[in-house]
C-alpha cells in the first residue's frame, strides 16, 4: 500500500535556511547530476557517471555529491520537521525512546558514543544527539514510521544502486562474487543527528573542547564501516561549514549544498576491492561562534547480515574488531554498537 506523507509545510523554513550554493563544491567533490537517470540503461549518461564515481574514488576525494537523486525536497522538509520534534520533546519523553538492547536503535543522547575512539582514530565524544532507525524500531507515533519508513527505503534504494554501478565500474562479475553479492542485498541504518548550538567557547556542560588547545569537534575524525553512507546535511545558520573530509593530508569543508547529498565509501568497500577505492576520513567540527546548530542524516548501507568476515583477512579490520572475533557482519555490528558507547563519561 502506497503510504501517503504530508508535505510542503516546511519549505518556507527551507528558503530560509543558509544553504551554499554548487559553486561552494570543493574542486575534487564532483556534483553528480541523477536527474532522469534510469540505474538499468545502458546509454551514453551511466558510462560518463560510472567514469567520473570511478575516478573520484580512486584517484579523487572518496567524496562526491548527488543532485536530483529522485527525493523530493518537500517531502525531506516533512521529514526534518518530524523529526525535529522528537529533539523538542521534554527529556523525560525522550528517555523513553532510549534503547539499551541490540541492535542499535531509538534516541540517544549528547555525548554517549564516540566515534573516533570506537575505531581508534581519536577521542572525541559526538556532540550531538542522535536518533536510529533499523530493525524493531521504538517511535514516538506512527506519521514519524512512515516518515522514517519511506525515508529507510528511498536511500537505500539509491545506495544500492550507485553500489551496482561502482561493482559494474570495476568490472566486478555480477553473479560470482558472493562477497559483493551480500555488498549489495544489504541493509540500512537510517542515523538522525541534531547538533545543538554549543560553540567551542561556551560554558556548557556538554562542551568538552573547552580545555583543549585541538580544533574543537564534535564529532572525531573516521572513516565509516559500512559499504557506502548517503548523508542529507542542513547548514549552520552562521555559515560554518562543519563536516570536513581528509583529502590529500589536509581537511577539506564540505558545505550543504541545497538538494543534494553527500556520499562516501565505507571501510567494508574498501577493503573487499583491496583498496583500490578509499574509505575517505572525516570529521565534524565545532564552532566559535553562536548559530551552528546543524542536522544531518545518514543512511549507513551494510552488507547483508552473512557477509562472512572469515574470507577476508580479519587485520583488514584491525583497530575496529578489538579484542572480539566476529565472524559475520552482524555479529561486527552489534559488537561494535556494544563498544560504541564512552564508558568514560
Ligand atoms: O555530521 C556529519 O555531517 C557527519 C556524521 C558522520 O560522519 C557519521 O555519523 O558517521
Ligand atoms: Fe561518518
Amino acid at each position: 500500500m502506497k503510504k501517503e506523507i504530508k508535505t510542503d509545510i516546511h519549505l518556507e523554513y527551507f528558503d530560509s535556511m543558509n544553504w551554499y550554493n554548487e559553486s561552494s563544491a570543493p574542486k575534487n567533490v564532483p556534483i553528480i547530476d541523477l536527474k532522469g537517470f534510469n540505474f538499468d540503461s545502458k546509454n551514453n549518461d551511466i558510462e560518463k557517471i560510472k567514469a567520473t564515481i570511478i575516478e573520484c574514488l580512486k584517484n579523487g576525494s572518496g567524496f562526491f555529491y548527488i543532485k536530483n537523486f529522485g527525493i523530493e525536497e518537500a517531502y525531506l522538509s516533512e521529514f526534518l520537521r518530524v523529526t525535529g520534534e522528537l529533539f523538542q520533546m521534554p527529556k523525560n519523553e525522550k528517555e523513553k525512546l532510549i534503547c539499551p538492547t541490540l541492535p542499535l536503535r531509538g534516541y540517544t543522547e549528547t555525548n554517549k558514543e564516540n566515534t573516533a575512539l570506537a575505531i581508534n582514530s581519536g577521542d572525541s565524544p559526538d556532540i550531538c544527539m542522535k536518533y536510529t532507525w533499523t530493525q524493531n524500531n521504538i517511535y514516538p507515533n506512527i506519521d514519524f514510521k512512515n516518515n522514517w519508513d519511506l525515508y529507510m527505503d528511498k536511500t537505500r534504494s539509491i545506495s544500492r544502486k550507485l553500489l551496482e554501478l561502482i561493482r559494474s565500474a570495476l568490472g566486478e562479475d555480477e553473479k560470482n562474487n558472493q562477497l559483493w553479492n551480500n555488498v549489495i542485498n544489504g541493509e540500512g541504518m537510517v542515523r538522525h543527528l541534531y547538533y545543538p548550538d554549543i560553540p567551542s567557547n561556551s560554558e556548557d556542560p556538554l562542551n568538552h573542547n573547552l580545555s583543549t588547545n585541538e580544533t574543537p569537534l564534535r564529532m572525531g575524525n573516521h572513516s565509516d564501516i559500512g559499504s557506502i553512507t548517503l548523508l542529507y546535511q542542513t547548514p549552520c545558520p552562521n555559515g560554518f561549514v562543519s563536516l570536513e573530509a581528509e583529502i590529500d593530508d589536509g581537511f577539506v569543508g564540505i558545505p550543504a549544498i541545497r538538494n543534494t547529498m553527500v556520499v562516501n565509501i565505507g571501510d567494508t568497500l574498501s577493503i573487499i576491492t583491496g583498496g583500490e577505492i578509499k574509505a575517505t576520513k572525516h570529521r565534524v567540527l565545532q564552532s566559535n561562534h553562536q548559530g551552528s546548530e546543524r542536522t544531518a542524516t545518514a543512511l549507513f548501507y551494510f552488507p547483508s547480515s552473512d557477509f562472512d568476515l572469515k574470507k577476508i583477512d580479519k587485520t583488514e579490520y584491525q583497530g575496529l574488531i578489538g579484542k572480539i572475533n566476529p565472524n559475520t557482519f552482524s555479529d561486527f555490528l552489534n559488537s561494535m554498537s556494544e563498544n560504541y558507547c564512552n564508558k568514560n563519561l
